[in-house]
């Protein structure tokens, strides 16, 4: 079959097993052929090729809602719903989305980019299909990772109670970005490989080619269980919450793949289906990846398997920046311990965690556990350094409020991904931290402009007591081992050329390309470093206000909440008269592209800021 006839799921459903077998590598080559053009999440997607065939065979979509947790692995579902020439757009400004959108496909029935919503929003369908006396199946798609994650287990704890029919179809292949963590991969490794489960399954086999139904199937099952149970096989972590189990499931094996999903059909109640799978299966770099370099990648060499994206020269990405400094921080300081939520590689965390292995946590995607685990070693004498992504932050604004900063411990907490992520879209820009945090006290909140003021930043967070927040990009800057005495709180001034006409007040690099952009263009700036979110430097405002020059407050972020909120706040009360002039992201959701379209479309490019500043100034 040509992948490009696809239209929709009912041009596999007359396809034989072996047929389905073709497709399934058809469109492994596709995935690997395309996405080491375009950049995306590769070995996710290679991992859930002949489970996403086998769900589309046998069930029907969107009348029947598939869809998958985080959606990072929802390419070979667009492919079979019809997008498949979209593909050369992936992730691209207007192109197509990494992650399910409505707006693309009726087949896309969920939205997600955070993990572990599926469970949660599966039972939101299937009361609300009860309700309304309608009758499809209800399947969510999760990742043994996004499964042992907090939320996942609220909803499996109202699931078991509710006992409303679903099919929970967990994709286990032992694998979060990296290597998965935790007691509960333990067990379903235990579950996984145990031999009674295997011989249960060999049992299983027995009763599907007697192609008997679901609860035919199931009572099978049961039988099987209660044969073996007195000897080996434990009631599982399913089954305890009163969900049942099938499992595990060869995950590459369509044919058992579709006869399972056939006999679930007819199961009453919630049911979860294990199936076991093999992240990057087909693409050998990516099937032996343990660092979780193959889960997001940029454009690739496929023979070599070579990135084909380049840092500029003497550059390291920002994560790698602020990992340096703590690493050395820690060589002096013994109490300075590591915390990720299930991103080691993503925060380029893997330097500490060598280093210091017994001062280094990763909490599985679990940002509110991981938050208030590290308050407590804060608590009890420890010096945590925390590094989650901005948007990922969002999951532990309570951790932060409640336990870090109402108590005034001494946390310091790595932003990472902050300001617009670019290609991840909408659900991944972490544009929305400095107005989330900015209202909790006893917090300091700051954001360097270079990898000097990033060092310099982290040594004064560790040499206090307090709660610190130091923020920071995606992608690179030019790294550097040196460092400064900084006074919390304090901004600071860079006159561009002559008799300023104007005042900038920026963060981050682009303070420097301001300055540089100023100065090529002989336009009489002053330009201010706001290094501080959170205290605002009053005494340079003030300095400022006494110049009755126009101010523009550049933001690469939201702007309501965010640094010229604050700005106005404070002109306000200490009853300043000034002209100030905002440019930042305004009152919607930013979807995906690169960085550059989406700095123009928002108009936060540097080239908007200057056209604004002429327009004023001449
Ligand atoms: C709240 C949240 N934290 C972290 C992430 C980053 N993230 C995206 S996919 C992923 C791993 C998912 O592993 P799993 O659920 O097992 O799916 P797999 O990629 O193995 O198929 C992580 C940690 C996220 N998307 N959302
Ligand atoms: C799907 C997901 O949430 C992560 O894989 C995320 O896409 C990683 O982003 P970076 O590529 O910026 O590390
Ligand atoms: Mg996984």
């Amino acid at each position: 079959m040509n992948l490009f006839d696809l239209r929709s799921p009912d041009d596999i459903k007359a396809l034989k097993e072996e047929e389905l077998k073709e497709l399934a590598e058809e469109i492994r080559r596709f995935l690997i052929m395309s996405i080491a053009k375009t950049g995306g999440h590769l070995s996710s997607n290679l991992g859930v090729v002949e489970l996403t065939i086998a769900l589309h065979k046998v069930f029907d979509s969107p009348r029947d809602k598939i869809f998958f947790d985080v959606g990072h692995q929802s390419y070979v579902h667009k492919i079979l719903t019809g997008r498949i020439k979209e593909f050369k757009t992936l992730r691209q400004y207007k192109g197509l989305s990494g992650f399910q959108k409505r707006r693309e496909s009726v087949h896309d029935v969920w939205e997600a980019g955070h993990s572990s919503t599926s469970l949660s929003a599966a039972l939101g369908m299937a009361i609300a299909r009860d309700l309304q006396k309608e009758h499809y199946q209800v399947i969510p798609v999760i990742g043994d990772a996004a499964f042992a994650s907090g939320m996942s287990f609220e909803a499996l704890n109202q699931i078991g109670e509710q006992q409303r029919n679903m099919i929970i179809i967990l994709n286990d292949n032992d694998m979060s970005i990296s290597k998965n963590v935790g007691a509960i991969q333990q067990t379903l490794t235990k579950m996984r490989v145990s031999k009674s489960y295997t011989a249960l399954k060999s049992d299983l086999k027995g009763a599907l080619s007697g192609n008997q139904a679901g609860n035919a199937l199931l009572k099978a099952m049961r039988s099987v269980k209660n044969a073996v149970k007195e000897n080996v096989i434990p009631d599982n972590i399913f089954t305890e919450l009163h969900i049942d189990y099938i499992g595990p499931v060869d995950g590459h094996d369509i044919g058992e793949l579709i006869k399972v999903f056939e006999s679930a059909k007819q199961h009453q109640g919630p049911l979860v289906i294990h199936v076991i799978t093999k992240k990057g299966k087909g693409y050998p770099y990516a099937e032996n990846d343990k660092e979780g370099k193959w889960h997001g990648v940029s454009p690739f060499d496929i023979e070599s398997g070579r990135s084909l994206s380049m840092l500029p020269h003497g550059h390291k990405s920002w994560s790698e920046i602020i990992t340096d400094a703590v690493c050395d921080l820690a060589e002096q300081n013994k109490q300075i311990v590591a915390i990720t939520p299930a991103m080691i590689s993503g925060s380029k965390l893997e330097r500490f965690f060598s280093a210091y292995p017994q001062r280094s946590f990763d909490c599985g995607i679990a940002e509110e556990h991981a938050m208030t685990f590290a308050a407590a070693l804060a608590l009890n004498g420890f010096r945590p350094f925390i590094s989650v992504y901005s948007s990922f932050l969002q999951r532990a604004y309570d951790q932060i409020n409640h336990d870090v900063a109402r108590m005034d411990l001494p946390v310091v907490i790595g932003v990472d991904r902050a300001g617009l992520v670019g290609e991840d879209g909408e659900t991944h820009h972490g544009v929305f931290d400095i107005a989330m945090l900015r209202s909790i006290p006893n917090l300091i909140i700051a954001q360097p402009k270079d990898a000097k003021e990033a060092r310099s930043l982290l040594k004064l967070a560790f040499s206090g007591n307090h709660p610190f927040v130091i923020r920071y990009p995606r992608g690179s800057e030019a790294q550097s081992t040196e460092c400064e005495a900084i006074t919390c709180g304090t901004w600071v001034k860079y006159p561009c050329i002559a008799e300023a006409k104007a005042i900038v007040i920026a963060y981050g690099s682009d303070v420097d390309k301001i300055i540089a952009k100023a100065k090529v263009n002989e336009i009489a700036l002053l330009v201010v470093n706001a290094r501080f979110f959170k205290p605002l430097d009053h005494n340079c405002l003030d300095e400022l206000a006494q110049m009755h020059l126009p101010i523009f407050v550049y933001e690469t972020d939201l702007l309501a909440g965010g640094l010229s909120s604050a700005i106005l706040e404070y002109g306000n009360d200490s009853g300043k008269d000034w002209e100030i002039h905002r440019i930042g992201i305004g009152d919607h959701f930013v979807e995906h592209g690169s960085l550059p379209n989406l700095r123009k479309q928002e108009h936060i490019d540097l080239n908007t800021l200057f056209e604004e500043l002429l327009h004023v100034i001449r």
